[in-house]
């Protein structure tokens, strides 16, 4: 196993043969350094992969990731960060803005995208902030952090933007160059600091204090109104809730300019897993139950929900060895997040490969704004792969990752093991 940053390692020359493309044609891919080019061309003497059984993704896109530098360097780096999404099959991801410092400012979201660049081991998106300091009362430099970075998305994820007119204000400024509002929809009163159970009865049994769905889907429901009144592009972080499919389904069928993302872990996982106070389990919005669980899955599969998130993060053991009420919330997701698709979505028939293709690469780089990803894998692309290897499983073993932490949900689990092979603008940044 190798991850290396894309600035340290050269674009490869490879001709893979045999493999199945999402749409399910056979085909052979050359990569040739920074693009696919036509197989005919491939030299007899380039390395050769054998494809049969495989499948060809184009590379994974993830919206939200919590790569923890600057500031928290003990949980993660853009480093390690990024080597566990080449591992997960990503090819770009986007770094949320509550860092420490908060990416509020043009400086800290240049210092960002430099790191990035340099250690990075896929192409990072800068996720600005929204309010200065995540505080939801005075906005980030928007404009000026667009014009540094390019950056399209804003969010004061971990924190919701609960000011309806400071969550307007916003729409109107990034409006002005198509920018999105990624929405962390907790309402603060709902759902305060003591909030970390689905609110029902396993709350209630283990005397812990309930987040109920209407904190989400109140303010979801609140910034669809937003969205349509000020014509601006918003994007609902992590959903969790039935009702809240419902308040999108709704907004949708208005024509409102709203995308959704559902994390592997509200796919997979439920509320029950709290019995034993396993603070690995505490995360925003919380595991909700059965019924939640497959609300969501039908979701993702009719389009309501548009794209997989594994809102990774990665937390210290300082920071998760408390009593579950003072734990932080989040967990760890980007190397099992495909494994949780194919699981959830893919083997009960909800999606077919060009579905997955759809929901974790295409639809996330159109979010991003990002050219060069979300492609198909056809000659004249980016060479930007995730090679899959649909049969493989193995036992879930949280101390095997690139990242720096271990708060991983999926530990000692049997998953499918997919992805062979990433490859990121003809890099290799990841090979088992
Ligand atoms: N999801 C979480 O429970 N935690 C995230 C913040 C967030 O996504 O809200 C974190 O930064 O740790
Ligand atoms: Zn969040
Ligand atoms: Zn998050």
């Amino acid at each position: 196993m190798t991850v290396i940053p894309l600035r340290s390692s050269v674009p490869a020359r490879l001709l893979i043969t045999g493999v199945a493309l999402a749409d399910g044609t056979t085909t052979d891919i050359f990569v040739d350094h920074e693009v696919f080019a036509d197989p005919a061309d491939a030299p007899d003497d380039v390395e050769r992969i054998d494809g049969t059984g495989l499948v060809a993704l184009p590379g994974l896109v993830d919206p939200h990731v919590h790569l923890r530098e600057p500031g928290r360097e003990d949980a993660e780096t853009i480093r390690t960060g990024t080597a566990a999404a080449a591992r997960g099959g990503f090819t770009a991801v986007q770094a949320m803005a509550n860092t420490t410092p908060v990416t509020d400012t043009a400086d800290v979201a240049r210092e960002v995208a430099g790191i990035a660049a340099e250690q990075g081991a896929c192409e990072v998106v800068v996720c600005g902030a929204i309010t200065k300091g995540l505080a939801g009362e005075q906005l980030a430099e928007l404009g000026l952090i667009h014009r540094a970075t390019g950056t399209q998305c804003f969010s004061d994820d971990g924190m919701c933007v609960a000011d309806p007119q400071v969550m307007r204000r916003a729409f109107e400024y990034v409006r002005a160059f198509d920018g999105v509002l990624a929405q962390h929809a907790q309402d603060p009163r709902l759902a305060g600091p003591d909030a970390c159970c689905h609110e029902g009865e396993v709350s209630g049994k283990l005397g812990l204090g309930g987040w109920p769905v209407a904190a989400e889907t109140t303010i979801v429901a609140r910034d669809v109104e937003l969205a349509a009144l000020t014509g601006a592009r918003y994007h609902v972080c992590h959903v969790s809730a039935r009702e809240t499919l419902d308040v999108i389904r709704a907004a949708k069928a208005r024509g409102v300019r709203i995308t959704a993302e559902a994390t592997p872990h509200h796919l997979l996982l439920t509320t029950d897993l709290l019995t034993g106070y396993d603070t690995t389990f505490k995360v925003n919005p919380p595991l909700r139950t059965a019924e939640h669980v497959e609300a969501l899955r039908q979701a993702v599969a009719d389009g309501t929900v548009d794209m997989i998130a594994t809102d990774h993060a990665p937390h210290a053991p300082q920071d998760k060895d408390h009593a579950f009420v003072d734990a932080r919330p989040g967990m760890v997701g980007l190397e099992q997040s495909l494994a949780v698709v194919v699981d959830t979505l893919l083997t009960p028939g909800l999606l077919d490969w060009e579905g997955v293709a759809d929901r974790m690469s295409y639809a996330p780089a159109k979010l991003l704004g990002l050219a060069g990803q979300g492609r198909p894998v056809a000659p004249g692309e980016p060479a930007n792969l995730c090679l899959v290897d649909p049969s493989a499983r193995r036992t879930v073993d949280p101390a095997d990752t690139a990242s720096l932490s271990r708060n991983n949900p999926y530990a000692g689990r049997d998953l499918p093991d997919p992805v062979r092979l990433t490859v990121c603008r003809g890099h290799v940044t990841y090979r088992r």
